[in-house]
């Protein structure tokens, strides 16, 4: 099986790249792990996962990263696993309302890879090893900061993260037939300007245990 961790930045998973046992990245010859960047925001990687997955053909893909949490009742820390993610700011904003493609009629919400409007993952109850609770993320290239668009946002999706790498993840893998996961750490609550109020080191922390965890338990299974 070979697997492939890809983060926005290499800093998300490095604690795991120097920490994780050799038998997964070197020793095991049924079982091999893989770091990949993929540069942060939907159109670096968009690109740079189609070009993964066309070349190496992943037997499984695991997003990895920080994340934006709309929940405020949700602990900063915790490490969700994002079951569907969908473009958040593809669209308009018009009269005080976001309309995305398919209110617009640029996009058909059943064809796929879109499923009722959305990026479904249908590996999530195979591959969620660790049990992590299962939540709904958009994805955006602008991070969000105003009020209105928060608001707007949670009426229209209800989701629970915002990055901006996962929709990607989801279209590309989806697209190919490529089985993956998306695994987020809640680092800030969106919207929250002052640094001194996200928990970005213990995000990164708990995200590279995680890691490592699932690693030792996807060996055992596969
Ligand atoms: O606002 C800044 O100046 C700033 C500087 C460095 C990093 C950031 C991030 O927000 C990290 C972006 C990275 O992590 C994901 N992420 C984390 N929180 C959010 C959010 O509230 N909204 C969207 N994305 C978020 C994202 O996937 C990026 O890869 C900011």
């Amino acid at each position: 099986m070979r697997v492939f961790i890809t983060a926005a930045t290499v800093g998300e998973w490095m604690p795991c790249f120097t920490r994780l046992d050799k038998l997964y990245t070197e020793k095991s010859r049924r079982f091999k792990v893989y770091f990949h960047q993929s540069g942060v925001g939907m159109l670096a990687s968009t690109f740079s996962l189609a070009k993964l997955v066309l070349e190496e053909k992943p037997d499984l893909l695991l997003q990895a990263g920080l994340a934006g949490c709309f929940d405020t009742s949700i602990d900063l820390g915790k490490i969700v696993a994002v079951e569907k993610d969908l473009a958040g700011d593809i669209g308009v904003e018009e009269n005080g309302k976001w309309r995305d493609l398919f209110n617009m009629k640029l996009e058909r919400s059943n064809y796929h890879p879109y499923e009722k409007a959305a990026l479904p993952n249908q590996h999530i109850e195979k591959f969620n090893l660790l049990k992590l609770k299962t939540v709904k993320g958009i994805t955006v290239n602008e991070i969000t900061t105003r009020k209105e668009r928060i608001k707007q946002l949670v009426k229209k999706f209800d989701p629970i993260t915002e990055s901006m790498e996962g929709a990607a993840l989801h279209y590309v893998c989806r697209s190919t037939g490529t089985p993956f996961m998306q695994i987020r750490a809640l680092s800030n609550y969106v919207g929250e300007r002052d640094k001194s109020k996200w928990l970005m080191r213990e995000a990164l922390d708990n995200l590279n245990t995680a890691l490592i965890k699932y690693i030792h338990k996807l060996y055992k299974m596969a």
